[in-house]
């Protein structure tokens, strides 16, 4: 049987990954060439950003100066872009995936296989306070879910610079099949049996991202840098082995752990934004408009979420640097605290 794959989401990551994909699926049989990729709608100078993508082949918006191979097909219809698909790659920012999953429901083949490239978790009224994006897909689809995760800042993989990544399954067939339809020379793929931990660590590691860019527009240095990504990785670990017993500590050593969040820390956009809250005093919302052209922070809302559950759990003392990074964004805390409060 050969396989097909379907991209849910067209933004910064989406749009890089649509490059490694469209290529890969060319060079094995069991792949079908076309390769369709959800849009979410939008006029660019006029013109719909699906007709653009698929006249261009570039995402001008989200990804410009990338060409994306002629088989990715944009389009805007959610349900046509998965009906046929038996592999779905979910990349959208963490805060549309409930919508997504909800509309999905019932149209697509319990045969399907998903990934999520997502860095974020949804809030729920569960035992924990909240659920995985895996799980979330996996219960409301019917279908397996693996997590891809890693230090890959999109434009830099985009332009084909060598970078890792991380594949947690719970199926290894599964794994190694989406292995194959991401892994590149200069992609380095690295397949482990934790989607759990390489879930966590790509959600926690956007709020230290935010610590991050809070030590750089202090202008407190490298060493105060490097102590926030120690910390951060302390409590990311401690964090996701207190809610998830069979997290294994190897996991922090891949691409999704350190690496993610020696990467992040130096040249994201939750770092970029939150250098700029503390040089220019604005709020993260205005800054998250007006520095990133329509993409998506994931930080601060993450750090709202985790906040809630540690809270709820009176935990806050047993995580002082996630703690102190959400009360700076949301209780206006002066940016400094980060260091006087862990
Ligand atoms: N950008 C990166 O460097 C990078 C790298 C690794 C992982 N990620 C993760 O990938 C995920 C997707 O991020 P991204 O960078 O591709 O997105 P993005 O922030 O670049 O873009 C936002 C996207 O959201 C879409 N959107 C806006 N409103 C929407 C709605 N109501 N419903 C559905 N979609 C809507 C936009 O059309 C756009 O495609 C995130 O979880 C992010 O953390 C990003
Ligand atoms: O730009 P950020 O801060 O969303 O981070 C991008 C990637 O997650 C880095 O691996």
């Amino acid at each position: 049987m050969t396989e097909k794959v379907a991209l849910i989401g067209s933004g910064n990551w989406g749009s890089a990954v649509a490059k490694i994909v469209g290529g890969n699926v060319q060079k094995f049989d069991h792949f079908q060439n076309e390769v369709k990729m959800w849009v979410f709608e939008e006029q660019v100078d006029g013109q719909n950003l699906t007709e653009i993508i698929n006249t261009k082949h570039e995402n001008v918006k989200y990804l410009p100066g990338i060409k994306l191979p002629e088989n990715i097909v944009a389009c805007p219809d959610l349900i046509k872009t998965c009906e046929d698909a038996t592999m779905l790659v979910f990349v959208v920012p963490h805060q549309f995936v409930a919508s997504v999953c909800k509309q999905l429901k019932g149209k697509i083949s319990p045969k399907c296989k998903a990934i999520s490239l997502i860095k974020g978790v949804d809030v729920e009224e569960n035992d924990n306070g909240f659920r995985l994006i895996t799980d979330m897909i996996q219960d409301s689809l019917g279908i397996r879910a693996c997590m891809l995760s890693g230090a890959n800042i999109a434009t830099e993989v985009a332009e084909e610079r060598f970078c890792e990544t991380t594949i947690g399954y719970r199926n290894r067939e599964d794994g190694e099949l989406f292995e194959a339809i991401f892994h590149t020379p200069t992609f380095r793929v690295n397949i482990v049996e934790d989607v759990v931990g390489v879930e966590l660590c790509g959600a926690l590691k956007n709020i230290i991202a935010i610590g991050g860019g809070l030590v750089d527009g202090l202008k407190l240095g490298d060493n105060t840098k490097a102590a926030i990504i120690r910390i951060g990785l302390y409590e990311m670990r401690k964090f996701a082995k207190m809610f998830y017993a069979d997290v294994k500590d190897e996991t922090f050593f891949e691409s999704c752990g350190v690496a993610d969040l020696v990467t992040t820390c130096a040249g994201g956009r939750n770092r970029k934004v939150a250098e700029a809250h503390v040089t220019t005093g604005k709020s993260f919302d205005q800054l998250e408009k007006e520095m990133l052209g329509g993409q998506k922070l994931q930080g601060t809302s993450t750090a709202k979420d985790m906040y809630g559950i540690l809270s709820k759990k009176g935990l806050c003392k047993e995580f002082p640097l996630m703690t102190t990074i959400y009360r700076i964004c949301y209780e206006d805390l002066p940016p400094i605290r980060i260091v006087e409060d862990i």
